[in-house]
């Protein structure tokens, strides 16, 4: 089965820093190249879920908590979030499925029914090679464990995945068009790899069959991160194109 998806590939800005100023001020360089914002624990454990929502106000917010926990707290930590109105959140698939399916009905009973969020399970961190993952006591490789990971998270509600750029193709191949496939580890071509270990191109990503990708690094600490978003926005709209 080719499960490909064929539609365009968006861009989320993964926003970490602590200042308010800061980002703002790379959101407004950004511009219309980026379709997302992503917030994550860097922002909101600094400034909390009011600046969350004063800065998620033009674009869908990507609040990536990766929540991991027993399932009553998960599911009492959406409902607690519900206020904030996230486009995306998301969770560790390794808290199975019983924490999965808590965190669905938490969703499904503390969210308007029109402004239910995508519920991401992550799978196995963008930072992590395979010599890393063994080392947690797992026994396969990313890929083998993001497909084990990718179908208990989806089986259990989750409405998509995120993975690194390697494993996109093979999700796809394994289970079709219809998951969110959201996608950090983008480096573009000559760019610092920082601490992420399975990486490609935003092209490459997109050709893999990401929904969208997630970057970070890359635009905010460039010289000119308004040029960097809007080449990376440029990089996509080619693809689409080839
Ligand atoms: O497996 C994961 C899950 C989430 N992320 C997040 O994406 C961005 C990537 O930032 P870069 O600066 O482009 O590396 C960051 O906010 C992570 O928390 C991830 O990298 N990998």
């Amino acid at each position: 089965m080719s499960g490909r998806r064929n539609g365009p590939t968006r861009l989320i800005l993964a926003v970490d820093t602590t200042d308010p100023i800061q980002a703002a001020s790379w959101l407004e360089a950004a511009g219309s190249s980026c379709d997302a914002i992503k917030l994550g624990l860097e922002f909101t454990y600094a400034n909390g879920f009011d600046a969350v929502k004063r800065l998620a106000t033009d674009r869908p917010l990507f609040l990536d908590l990766k929540l991991h926990d027993i399932p009553n707290t998960v599911a009492a930590a959406i409902r607690a979030l519900a206020p904030v109105r996230p486009a995306m959140l998301t969770i560790h698939a390794a808290g199975g499925a019983a924490m999965i399916e808590a965190a669905r009905d938490a969703i499904e009973t503390s969210f308007p029914p029109d402004e239910h969020p995508i519920l991401l399970a992550v799978t196995v961190l963008t930072s992590l090679d395979a010599e890393a993952l063994h080392s947690t006591g797992v026994a396969g490789g990313p890929r083998q464990q993001v497909l084990r990971l990718g179908r208990l998270a989806l089986a259990a509600g989750a409405h998509g995945l995120v993975c690194s750029p390697h494993e996109v193709a093979p999700l796809r191949d394994a289970l079709g068009a219809d998951p969110c496939l959201v996608v950090p580890g983008i480096r573009p071509a000559g760019a610092a790899t920082d601490d992420q270990k399975r990486i490609m191109t935003p092209a490459e990503a997109h050709r893999a069959g990401a929904d969208w990708i997630v970057v970070g690094r890359p635009i905010t600490r460039a010289a000119d991160p308004g040029a960097m978003a809007a080449a990376i926005a440029a990089e996509l709209a080619d693809t689409i194109l080839e």
